[in-house]
Formats: C-alpha cells, structure tokens, sequence
C-alpha cells in the first residue's frame, strides 16, 4: 500500500515542526525519512500513525484518508514503533506483544488460538521469542527495541513506521532487522523507518525522503539524493562518496 502525504502541518509552542511537508513512501518497499536533529522525522511518522492530529494536509493509505480513520481501524493497518519505547507497566514480553493484537480482537473478546499464533510468530521474527516471559522493564536497550518490533508485528501491518530501528541494536541485531524487513516488504508490507545512519540507508533503502526544518528537501531513489550536493547544505559538513566494492551500494565518509 503507498503512503501520500500533502502538506502536512503541525505546530509546537508556535513554532511550525511540519510545515507543509509532502512525501510519498511506494508500497512494498523500505523509505527511509532522513534528515537532522529536530527535522520532524519522529512528528511524521506520529501523525502518520495517529498519535498526533495534524494542524492541516492529508496522508492517505492506497488513496483511504488515513487521518479520518477511526482509530481502531487505522491500528489494524499502520503499526509504529516508538524511538524510546519504554514502559513502566509490569508487562512480560509476551503480554506486549499480546497488546499488537488489541485492534483485531472483537471489542468483548480474548485472544484466540489465532491471535497467539501471530503473536508466536512475532516474537520469532523479532527475536524475542526466547524472552517471552520476562518482565519488558528487564530487558536491554536493544532486547526492549526488539520487543517492540514484536509487537508491532504482532499487528501485522500493511503500513510500519519505525523510529530509528538500530539505535540500540549489535551489528548482527542490525543485520537480522534489515533481513526481516527485506521480508516484510517483499510480503507486501510497505516500511518507512527514520534513520540516522546515511550508509545504512544507502544500503537497504529503496526509496528515501530527505526532511529539513518540516519540509521535505529532496525525495527519490537513494542515487539521486544520498550524493553530496544533495546532502551538504542540510548536514553541514562535506561528504565524499565512494562505491561499494561488493554491493555496488553508495557509501557515505562525512569530513
Ligand atoms: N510536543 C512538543 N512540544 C514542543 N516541541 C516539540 C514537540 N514535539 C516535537 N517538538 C520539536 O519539534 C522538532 C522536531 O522534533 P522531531 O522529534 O520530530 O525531530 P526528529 O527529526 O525526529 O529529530 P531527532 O533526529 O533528534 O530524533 C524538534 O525541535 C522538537 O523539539
């Protein structure tokens, strides 16, 4: 399904955080939203997701006005997984992911041997699965941000927006989360995560949208915007691009 987003809006404190920002993320693919500190990547992605009302503009889902969604509905199709996900409730890994499920259960009703099933897929694709009974408040930075990918998987998703998926994530943590969501995508999920790290993008992203101050500065295949020109006056500081010898890939050196 692809995302369209019109000149979305929202303000904080006065201040315009998204100030007209239009972006699209094709379905089936990995987008990644770049950009610095403070751009409005993590503000998107959560009106996106419906934790934030828009001052004004529109995002739609395959053409279906996301933002009059009724919640519920919206939740059974756009799953978010927060930067900082932390949580104080006394909740095992298991019962959080179990919480994926809430939009896809009957409004009176438990979880049936269906939903445990997705849920027990979803803690394997997470790798999470050998963490299910501990208390969420126990784990690491990067088993927590596993727990949370688990869950949002658990809501199995036709739109999933990431938050800086890798920040607390081992290189081999990070490499199996570029397999899944080579997976993901390849089963028709479309997949926008807001990324920090240029050369990572670069090397698993179909499509990237380059944010700056609310607005998007350039979107397209990562070989018209990860090159310098495009880079250096939103980054500030001079890149030299060098090629991949085996993947081909652009590679990023920041100097
Ligand atoms: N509730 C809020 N109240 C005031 N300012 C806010 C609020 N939410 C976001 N902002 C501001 O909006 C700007 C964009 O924030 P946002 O978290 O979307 O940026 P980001 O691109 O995800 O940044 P980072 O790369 O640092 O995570 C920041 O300057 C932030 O301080």
């Amino acid at each position: 399904m692809s995302l369209r987003l019109d000149g979305l809006r929202w303000s904080a404190g006065g201040r315009p955080v998204l100030d007209g920002l239009t972006a699209a993320a094709p379905g089936g693919l990995l987008t990644g939203v770049l950009g610095p500190n403070g751009a409005g990547k993590s503000t998107l992605l959560r009106v996106v997701a419906g934790a934030l009302v828009p001052d004004g503009g529109r995002a739609s889902l395959d053409g279906v006005d996301l933002l009059a969604e009724p919640r519920r509905e919206r939740a059974r199709r756009v799953a978010l997984v927060e930067q900082e996900a932390t949580s104080t409730l006394p909740l095992t890994v298991r019962d959080a992911v179990e919480l994926g499920r809430t939009p896809h259960l009957p409004r009176w009703g438990g979880l049936t041997a269906t939903d445990h099933a997705a849920v027990d897929v979803a803690l394997d694709a997470a790798g999470v699965a050998a963490l299910a009974e501990r208390p969420l408040a126990t784990l690491s930075g990067g088993e927590r941000q596993r727990a949370h990918l688990a869950r949002a998987l658990a809501q199995e998703p036709r739109l999933l927006l990431l938050d800086e998926p890798t920040n607390h994530l081992d290189v081999r943590a990070r490499q199996e989360l570029l397999r899944l969501l080579g997976r993901l995508t390849a089963a028709d999920v479309t997949v926008v995560a807001a990324l920090h790290d240029l050369n990572l993008a670069a090397a698993a992203c179909d499509h990237v949208v380059l944010v700056d101050a609310g607005r998007v500065v350039a979107e397209g295949p990562v070989a018209d915007v990860l090159v310098p020109a495009v880079l250096e006056p939103v980054y500030h500081v001079r890149f030299d691009l060098l090629t991949h010898p085996r993947t081909g890939r652009p590679v990023l050196m920041a100097s």
